[in-house]
């Protein structure tokens, strides 16, 4: 379902000014798999992760992604592949502009959803993590570790094929952290693959599931 085979990553053009982010990164992970992605600051975790969800290419190798060679694809057919994707960002992304509410139903919207359906399950979701009475703020009327439930709301509402959660607990409290966990293993129970980058090594512990170890941009742990 995702295969990584030989991949490295340079950031910048010119072979003077290139820095090599990642190198030799080979994995798979199969249909409804869950991995836990650590590794120190700076490791190459967001950037192995961007490359997951198509918003960077590998300077080398190849990725497989829903038995797809992301190299092949145009435009139109990494906007498909990326609609299948739920990405929980490092600093969130949420629509400033938009309501907690709005920033959740985005998803359902752009699927067309019926507006009854998206009101009901977006309202069920943001009582489950615990932001009943946080519908109508906006981004920067909420507390970092409630933007970040709504960004994990915002990446799991339409039940995507891959969830991809770069330190989705980072701002939240031990509890707060279990509870997402939580949804996050019952979304993966119904077949969605995950692959979540942290650093929180206790929530690795009370969850035991295969990892990926970076170091330096390179793999030094996988299974
Ligand atoms: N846009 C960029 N341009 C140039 N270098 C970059 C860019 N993004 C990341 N890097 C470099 O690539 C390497 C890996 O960074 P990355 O953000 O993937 O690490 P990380 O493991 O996610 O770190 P953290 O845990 O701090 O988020 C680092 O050396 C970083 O400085």
């Amino acid at each position: 379902m995702i295969r990584f085979t030989h991949v490295g990553l340079r950031y910048g053009k010119s072979a003077g000014t290139a820095s090599v982010a990642l190198e030799n990164i080979d994995f798979e992970i199969p249909e409804g798999g869950f991995r836990w992605l650590t590794g120190p600051s700076g490791a190459g975790k967001t950037s192995l992760l961007k490359l997951t969800y198509l918003a960077l290419h590998p300077s080398e190798g190849r990725i497989d992604l829903f038995g797809t060679p992301t190299a092949r694809l145009d435009r139109r057919g990494t906007a498909l592949l990326r609609r299948r994707i739920g990405v929980v960002y490092q600093d969130f992304r949420l629509l400033q502009h938009l309501t907690a509410f709005d920033n959740v139903a985005l998803p359902l919207r752009l699927a067309r959803r019926k507006e009854a359906q998206v009101r009901a399950d977006v309202t069920e979701l943001l009582r489950w993590v615990g932001l009943s009475g946080r519908l109508d703020h906006r981004p920067d009327e909420m507390s970092g570790g409630e933007q970040q439930r709504v960004a994990i709301a915002r990446a799991v509402i339409a039940k995507p094929s891959l969830l991809v959660a770069d330190e989705p607990t980072g701002n939240l409290d031990d509890d707060q952290a279990e509870r997402l966990m939580h949804l996050i293993r019952s979304l993966n129970r119904l077949g969605t693959t995950v692959i979540v980058a942290t650093h929180n090594l206790g929530l690795v512990a009370r969850h035991p599931a295969p990892m990926i170890e970076l170091q330096d941009g390179r793999m030094t742990w996988h299974g």
